[in-house]
């Protein structure tokens, strides 16, 4: 038998980015999920799904701390949620920039250091601008970092976006249909860019979306909340007719074409269908 050295693999961290334990949120009579338990591990990539209104914001706002648990608890890096927001990047759902908007592209970058503790003085100053201006060259909008925002386009304004999620290193990255109102070429683009940092850098990703097409190649396991249910499991685990089927409590079919997959039947789901219908 032959020995091999084995060399070891770099530090890494092993703390879960996200710790949901027996999380439960509700409005009033109204339960959005309970008896949700997660955790993101560092690098890891998580789609959540679901349909208007099943509590994927919601989701978000937990973890930000803007929102309580109505029972359980809610991690982020080790910390209770809202304590470590420095540590998550959010990039928000795509709307368009007012285009009298003046701010420069790279002011809007650097407002996602606000809060980390290199923000003042001389040193601080020259310290932020590098950190801008490697993750500006890291999204690829260096070219256009110094025109006001408001007269880019929607591509260009989602990739400064990113960049403004990415400057202050995060261990968690939550995404808000960043995807939303981009065309396939710039969806690419910016789920590309997520993709390289989460692999770069171990950040977890908790991606919310209504089109899991556009992520497929990249999802680790996938969050699917509908009605107060949901499941949690790959996505070949998760996308299937007999689940989908379960949690819509109406018959949906999944089928797969041409590595992508299309969801018959849930629109019509009892949850926005009149009763008896
Ligand atoms: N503070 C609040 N008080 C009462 N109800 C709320 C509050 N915040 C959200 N809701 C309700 O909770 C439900 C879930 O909202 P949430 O925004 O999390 O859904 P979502 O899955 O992100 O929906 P969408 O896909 O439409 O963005 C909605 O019906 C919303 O009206």
């Amino acid at each position: 038998m032959t020995s091999k050295t084995v060399l070891a693999a770099p530090a890494r961290r092993r703390e879960a980015a996200l710790r949901l334990r027996s999380a439960r949120l509700s409005y009033g009579e109204r339960v959005l999920w309970d008896g949700l338990d997660l955790d993101i591990r560092p690098g890891e990539f998580l789609a959540v799904l679901g349909p208007n209104g099943s509590g994927k914001t919601s989701l978000m706002r937990v973890l930000l701390g803007q929102q309580q648990l109505s029972s359980g608890s809610a991690e982020v890096v080790g910390h209770p949620a809202g304590k470590a927001n420095h540590r998550i990047g959010y990039i928000p759902q795509q709307r368009a920039l007012d285009s009298q908007l003046v701010l420069r592209g790279r002011d809007l970058v650097g407002l996602g250091l606000d809060g980390h503790r290199w923000g003042l003085g001389l040193r601080g100053r020259a310290e932020r601008r590098r950190r801008v201006d490697r993750v500006l060259a890291e999204v690829g909008a260096t070219e256009y970092a110094d025109q006001p925002v408001g007269l880019l386009s929607g591509g260009e304004q989602q990739r400064l976006r990113v960049a403004q999620a990415l400057v202050g290193d995060p261990e968690l990255l939550l995404c808000d249909e960043p995807l939303l109102s981009l065309d396939l070429a710039n969806q690419r683009v910016v789920s590309e860019l997520i993709d390289a940092r989460r692999r770069s850098a171990g950040t977890a990703v908790l991606f919310v979306t209504h089109e899991i097409n556009p992520v497929l190649p990249l999802v680790d396991r996938v969050l699917y909340l509908v009605d107060g249910r949901f499941q949690i499991g790959s996505p070949d685990e998760v996308m299937t007719s007999e689940n989908l089927t379960r949690l819509y409590r109406t018959p949906v079919d999944v089928l797969r074409v041409r590595g992508q997959i299309v969801v018959v039947g849930a629109q019509n789901s009892a949850h926005h269908l009149p009763e008896g219908s």
